[in-house]
Order: structure tokens, then sequence, then C-alpha cells
């Protein structure tokens, strides 16, 4: 459902993507591994049109436009690396920002909080006075409720304590049961093999592995990517 097509990127002149093509299906779960600054982040945010991107990105056989709305409309959302929570804003109003007009989905406010029991709780608390599992929460909640048919989550268990990071696994897996594709980027390949059944690999702004998660295992895979 999200295609690729030799996309490249650069932030003012400076390549950091080249050349990149792949494409995840429909329910999917896959994992976007590669070191620090190998491109990841880039990668995610180039469907949004940023940095200056050169190729084709399709969402569902159809090229995305210029306006950076439009994935989310499409079916396409980001969980960004940092959250960003808007502080004056409670929870509840935080989860309603992310609501993409005119899409039907599973995800209702309801479901959400039945997903995350905390933020029902804590409906009315101000965005960051959240502890920093409850905010990466929120942001996947506000993600959830556009309805995407593919979640891309950059980084989401970085900084967290292990017992909360095995809380977002399990909410991974009920997102994935409701037939949601999960694009996984994560720099510790072990949340990948957990959750994904593919892998992509980025070195050095280049996709450098597409396949099973099981060759996560391999050496010569890991040299490549050379984690
Ligand atoms: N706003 C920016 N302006 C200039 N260069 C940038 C900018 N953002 C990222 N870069 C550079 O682009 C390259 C790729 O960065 P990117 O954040 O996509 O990598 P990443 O794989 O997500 O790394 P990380 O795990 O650190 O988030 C890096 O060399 C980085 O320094």
């Amino acid at each position: 459902m999200l295609e690729f097509r030799k996309i490249g990127a650069s932030y003012d002149g400076a390549v950091v993507l080249q050349d990149v093509s792949f494409a995840i299906e429909q329910g999917e779960t896959v994992g976007l591994v590669g070191r620090n600054g190998a491109g990841k982040t880039t990668a995610l945010m180039s469907v949004y049109g940023v940095p200056d991107v050169t190729g084709h990105i399709l969402i569902d056989g159809r090229p995305i436009g210029r306006r950076s709305y439009e994935p989310t409309g499409r079916g396409v959302s980001l969980v960004p690396q940092g959250k960003r929570i808007y502080p004056n804003l409670t929870v509840e109003e935080n989860i309603m920002l992310g609501r993409a007009s005119g899409r039907e989905s599973h995800w209702n406010l309801a479901r959400i909080y039945e997903l995350f029991p905390n933020l029902e709780r804590g409906s009315n608390r101000m965005g960051t006075a959240l502890s920093g599992g409850e905010q990466q929460m929120l942001a996947i909640a506000r993600a959830l409720i556009s309805g995407p048919k593919l979640l891309m989550l950059d980084e989401p268990t970085e900084g967290l304590a292990p017992v909360i990071i095995d809380e977002l696994i399990s909410a991974f897996q009920k997102i994935r049961e409701t037939g949601t594709a999960l694009l996984l980027v994560e720099q510790h390949i072990a949340m990948i093999q957990k959750l994904a059944s593919r892998y992509l690999a980025l070195r050095k702004g280049e996709l450098v592995g597409d396949g099973p998660v099981a060759d996560l295992d391999r050496r010569e895979v890991q040299e490549l990517i050379a984690l």
C-alpha cells in the first residue's frame, strides 16, 4: 500500500537518501533498521515531502501530492520521534488533533481508551503531565484516531523502561491484529525481531537489506547493516 520508487532526499544539497525503493503491503509489519544517521527518520519524513525529495512515493498505487496532510488523509500516519505532545492541550484534545476528516475506521476514542486505559484515566490532564511512556501512548493514540491503514513509528521505545516497552509491544500486536500495517523504525533489532516479519535496512542513505526478519540473525547481514 506504500511504495517508494527510487527515492532520494537531501538537506540543502547534502544527500542523505539515495535510490531507495521498497513496498509495504497491506497488513504487513516491517522493521526499518540502520545505525544513527543512516537515514531512517528522513525516509519516514520523505512521505511528507520533507526534506527535498526526488523519485516517487505512492499510496495504493497513486502518487502523493505535495500537501503535507495528504498522506494522513489517505491512510498513512506517523508517530514522530520525540512524540511532539502539545503542552497546552489535554490528553483528549491531543488525541483529537489527529482526527482526519472523512475517514471511517476501527479506531474511535472508545477503542483507543480500551487499548491504553492510562490515557482514559488521564484524559483531562495536560498532555505533558503524563509520564514518558504515557506520552508515547498518547502520540500513538493521536496517530490511530486518523484511522491509518499504515502506521509508521519512529523509535517508539527510545528512552523507555523495559516494562513500558512490553506494554507497547502488546499494543502494537493488538493494532496489527486489526489489519493495520506497521513500519517500525528501530535501532534495536530485538524489537523488530519480536514484531516484524520483514526488515528493511539502511546504511548511509542506501537500502542494503530487504528480507525476512530471521535473516537479521545472520552475521553477514549484521555486518552489512553495520549495526
Ligand atoms: N534538518 C536536518 N538538516 C541537515 N541534515 C540533517 C537534518 N536532519 C537529519 N540530517 C542528516 O541526515 C542524515 C540522516 O539523518 P536521519 O535522522 O534520517 O537518520 P536516522 O537513521 O533516523 O538516525 P537517528 O537514529 O539518529 O534518528 C544524518 O547525517 C543527519 O545528520
